[in-house]
């Protein structure tokens, strides 16, 4: 088996070697195998219920896997350390979340939200600094820092506060940034402008990105690859254009057939000829096989079952 997503010669600041999360007798993850690097994004994609943000609290270090090996930078960190041992990992791992409403504490300004991590993470400087530190960070996600610094949560749009959420995870200088179905409580009409910002930042600051999606059609936005994840097992995997424009697995083909052509492409639809069909598929790749196949030079795929 080949479990990388990626052959590079860079050195992954994330490798998730054979990771298996059960709770009770849930296998919510079976033997997950990914890396990210830095100034790359790896869109994780599946519906819900499939793994994804078991993954995410795991890179995290918000839950410990039960079987398999978390790297960072070559560094086996499947076991918690100590606090001083945490502490910098936390720092360098930040999460931008579903509900740009509920991250922020309604009780505080956006200046407010910003110089916190600035001082928690032994970044602050004296006043002065760190207000210009606040300054850039807002302009560098679009927002005016003129316009935006004194306002509270409930005086911002959805988008912006989405745009505070990112500056904020930004303020640490993480190394890897953990997006979890950041537009979906967006309006449709801005997703695609968060999911740019998402892109362009990840280059700007050489992030190791983790974008997780139930919406397959947004992966070309943000990420260079895929892995599209069913019942807690990885089906394909590879570059995001090659599986987004030659899908092998039956599951990434459903998932695909369900997005809608044209400009309503943040959309997936369903219908009564759909579902019937995605019962047929997730029948068929329910089984789990330890066979993959590769099917390109980076694209790969669990074999179904009935092909061992
Ligand atoms: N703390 C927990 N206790 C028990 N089961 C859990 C727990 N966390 C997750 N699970 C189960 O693990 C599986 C994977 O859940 P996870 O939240 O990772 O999926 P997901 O793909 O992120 O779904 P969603 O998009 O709905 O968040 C699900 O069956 C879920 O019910």
């Amino acid at each position: 088996m080949k479990p990388q997503t990626q052959a590079s010669i860079a050195e992954p600041v994330i490798q998730l070697e054979n990771i298996q999360r059960d709770f009770g007798p849930v296998q919510a993850l079976k033997s997950v195998s990914f890396s990210l690097f830095a100034g790359r994004a790896l869109a994780l994609v599946g519906e819900s219920g499939c793994g994804k943000t078991t993954c995410a609290r795991i890179i995290a270090r918000l839950d410990r896997p039960t079987g398999g090996k978390l790297f960072f930078r070559g560094q086996d960190r499947t076991a918690r350390g100590s606090g001083n041992d945490e502490r910098p990992y936390r720092k360098d791992v930040q999460m931008v979340f579903q509900d740009p409403f509920s991250s922020l504490n309604p009780a505080f300004t956006v200046n407010h939200h910003l110089s916190r991590p600035l001082q928690l993470h032994g970044q602050d400087k004296p006043k002065a600094g760190r207000g210009e530190d606040i300054m850039r960070l807002l302009e560098s996600v679009g927002l005016d820092p003129a316009l935006t610094r004194q306002k509270f949560p409930h005086e911002l749009s959805g988008g912006q506060r989405q745009r505070v959420n990112i500056a904020r995870a930004l303020a640490v200088s993480p190394s890897i940034l953990v997006a979890d179905e950041p537009t979906s409580m967006l309006d449709v009409s801005i997703r695609k402008d968060i999911l740019e910002l998402l892109a362009r930042v990840k280059r700007e600051n050489d992030l190791a990105m983790l974008y997780i999606t139930h919406d397959i059609a947004t992966a070309a936005h943000v990420a260079e690859e895929i892995v599209v994840m069913f019942a807690g097992q990885m089906v394909e995997w590879g570059d995001t254009a090659t599986v987004l424009a030659a899908p092998k697995h039956p599951y990434t083909q459903l998932l695909l057939s369900a997005v809608p052509d044209g400009g309503r492409r943040f959309v997936t639809g369903g219908s009564a000829r759909f579902l019937e069909q995605a019962e047929k598929v997730r029948a068929l790749s329910r089984p789990i096989s330890t066979v993959v196949e590769q099917v390109g030079t980076n694209h790969f795929m669990r074999a179904l079952a009935t092909s061992n």
